[in-house]
């Protein structure tokens, strides 16, 4: 028998999304203490001057690449640290999402944005994923805004809207898989935290008004979130499931970060990118694809790019001043 060639299945040679080999992406029951955050939270400032109070996560296409008009773009007398050179820091293994941090301005407000961010499905642990929410907070950041780019379910919902959650489902959370699961360190929050105002009632109303403002309210959506394990897409009952649920978008990410942030009293804002309609009939024959995920979010970067703009520049005055 002819030995396998690891890089031709079917005839055709493999495009894999993982673009890095992971050197070791079990945890290993291995975590991370307060003071191992400390050291990496450290390491950071003494790199930058920048002293950020808002954080950006962006999702899939969503800034999470450098690409000319995007998000990350944006960001003026950007300072760039990539995630493997950042000391206890996971890598980026996903297509489009780069795996840097970047230090600088968004509307003359110190910001930090994530150009890339950690799912569970590519083998992180979900305490892992969101090791970068408390480090922001270790930064000095007060509100974070995690964008991700999900499917619609919502019937209304059309490809390209904007949905700033009100709410999310903690499906995995549903299993006992929690990014908090495990020890509680008092340091960075109570060990049992609310989540009934997890998204910030000020900044969704800002958000609403900075829509209309922007004259672009007629594609933005407020509606419920749920991140699944991925990295498979649904399928037609398990959409169907979490319709009668109540859940408006479905992605892969988000809610863990939120609960680290709230956990750590940080304000949250969190912004979906509809990228594809969830398919809820055996008869439709469209399939979810990350290329239309891309796609979308390099449709939509320039909106994306001046309405975040406006939303870090007005939450600035919602931030939790230093007692
Ligand atoms: O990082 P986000 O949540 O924006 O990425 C979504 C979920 C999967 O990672 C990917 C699927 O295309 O997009
Ligand atoms: N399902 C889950 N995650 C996603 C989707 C989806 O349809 N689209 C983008 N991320």
């Amino acid at each position: 028998m002819a030995p396998v060639n690891a890089d031709i299945v079917n005839g055709s040679k493999v495009t894999s999304p993982v673009k890095k080999t992971l050197p070791e992406v079990e945890d290993n029951g291995k975590r991370y203490s307060y003071e191992m955050l400390v050291e990496t939270a450290n390491f950071l400032l003494s790199k930058t001057d920048v002293r950020p109070v808002i954080g950006v996560i962006c999702g899939s296409g969503m800034g999470s690449y450098w690409n000319e008009g995007s998000l990350a773009e944006n960001i003026s007398q950007p300072e760039c640290i990539a995630y493997e050179d950042i000391p206890n820091f996971p890598i980026s293994t996903v297509e489009g999402h780069h795996g840097k941090l970047v230090f600088g301005y968004i509307s003359d407000v110190p910001v930090v944005a994530m150009q890339g961010r950690f799912h569970y499905y590519e083998g992180y642990p979900l305490w892992k994923c969101c090791l970068p929410v408390r480090v922001m907070k270790l930064l000095g950041v007060k509100a974070l805004i995690a964008t991700n780019a999900a499917g619609g379910l919502n019937p209304n919902y059309k490809i390209g809207d904007l949905m700033i959650v009100r709410d999310h489902i903690n499906m995995m959370g549903f299993a006992g898989n929690n990014p908090l699961h495990g020890p509680n360190d008092e340091r960075f929050g109570p060990r049992f935290p609310p989540m009934n105002k997890a998204y910030n009632y000020e900044f969704r109303k800002v958000a609403k008004e900075v829509a209309k403002e922007l004259n672009i309210d007629n594609m933005v959506r407020e509606g419920v979130y749920t991140c699944l394990g991925g990295p498979n897409f649904e399928t037609v009952a398990e959409l169907n499931m979490l319709k009668m649920l109540g859940v408006d978008a479905v992605g892969m990410s988000t809610v863990h970060e939120v609960i680290t942030a709230r956990h750590c009293d940080m304000s949250v804002f969190a912004l979906s990118l509809i990228t594809n309609e969830c398919v809820t009939s055996y008869d439709h024959d469209a399939e979810a694809n990350h290329e239309e995920v891309l796609d979308v979010g390099r449709m939509r970067q320039d909106i994306l790019r001046d309405y975040v703009s406006k939303l870090v520049n007005r939450f600035v005055k919602y931030l939790p001043q230093n007692p």
